[in-house]
């Protein structure tokens, strides 16, 4: 199965993806899934927290359309981080200039690619809920939400290392306020009136990643409605580095991205 098949990989702030270039269809719809839960295993194969597909756009102003698919094979709307990775890939690939727009199931994404640097419009915030008094395990819980392409649920926390990221995660992950879909989950912990440090659980990943651009930006657009902070706001990602997310006409996240290697798969990395 694929032998041969190219892949890039990249990395955005310590997420990492598997970028394909497949406007061949070589990939068929089906086989998607399998292939990222296959190749994202740890140790075992490639590993990755998620694989990009770039396939032609449905308008022919954008410059593709992508499939997102989480390292557990489930397709995910939008990936802030991945979205960084895709334009940066595309402009790289020849399939987009560097000012450019791509198709999501969340909605387009505009982004803008400057070398490694890449700053991408996500689609509008919905679905905001401040202040949500949940039941978890057992204890009251004070929880925040907001749609920012995929869902998150952010908890404010004082003390982050401290932070039950691994089991207060998978808990509010598939608690029952957030089914079917379930959510990501971001515990945040505010540093200064321009500064706040993130670490989130990943629904499809169903661990903690070193970031998610969508959960900051669902961290800092929470931590400023609740009157915390102002925008710009940086973000201290759990892999170190800093995300600036900016509220414009929508939020905009902003970092660096890392080209990691060329790779020609063979057909073992995909065996059980
Ligand atoms: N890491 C991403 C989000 C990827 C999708 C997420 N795991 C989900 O299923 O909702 C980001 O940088 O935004």
């Amino acid at each position: 199965m694929f032998p041969e098949l190219s892949f890039v990989k990249m990395q955005a702030s310590g997420n990492d993806f598997l970028l394909i270039n497949n406007f061949s269809r070589r990939i068929l719809p089906e086989e998607a899934p399998v292939l990222a839960r296959r190749l994202c295993r740890r140790r075992l194969s490639v590993g990755a927290d998620g694989l990009i597909l770039l396939e032609p756009p449905e308008d022919p102003t954008h410059a593709f359309r992508w499939r997102f698919f989480n390292a557990d094979g489930s397709e995910a709307e939008m990936c802030g981080n991945g979205g960084r990775c895709a334009a940066r890939f595309a402009v790289e690939e020849g399939l987009a200039r560097p000012v450019l727009s791509f198709e999501t199931r969340a909605g387009i994404i505009r982004a803008r690619v400057q070398g490694s640097r890449v700053k991408v419009a996500l689609t509008p915030p919905k679905d905001l809920s401040l202040g949500l008094k949940l039941l978890v395990e057992g204890k009251p819980l004070e929880v925040h939400f907001v749609n920012t392409g995929v869902p998150h649920a952010v908890v404010l926390v004082e003390d982050l290392e401290a932070a039950p990221v691994n089991s207060l995660g998978p808990a509010l992950r598939y608690h029952e306020r957030f089914s079917p879909a379930g959510t990501n989950v971001n515990f945040v912990e505010i540093l200064s009136e321009e500064e706040i440090a993130v670490r989130t659980y990943e629904r499809g990943v169903e661990g903690e990643t070193l970031a998610c651009g969508t959960g900051a930006a669902a961290s800092a657009l929470i931590a400023a409605e609740l009157g915390k902070v102002r925008f710009p706001v940086r973000i201290r990602t759990r892999g170190g580095e800093i995300l600036t997310i900016h509220r414009e006409e929508t939020l905009f996240l902003e970092g660096e991205t890392r080209r990691i290697y060329r790779g020609l798969l063979h057909p073992e990395a995909l065996l059980d």
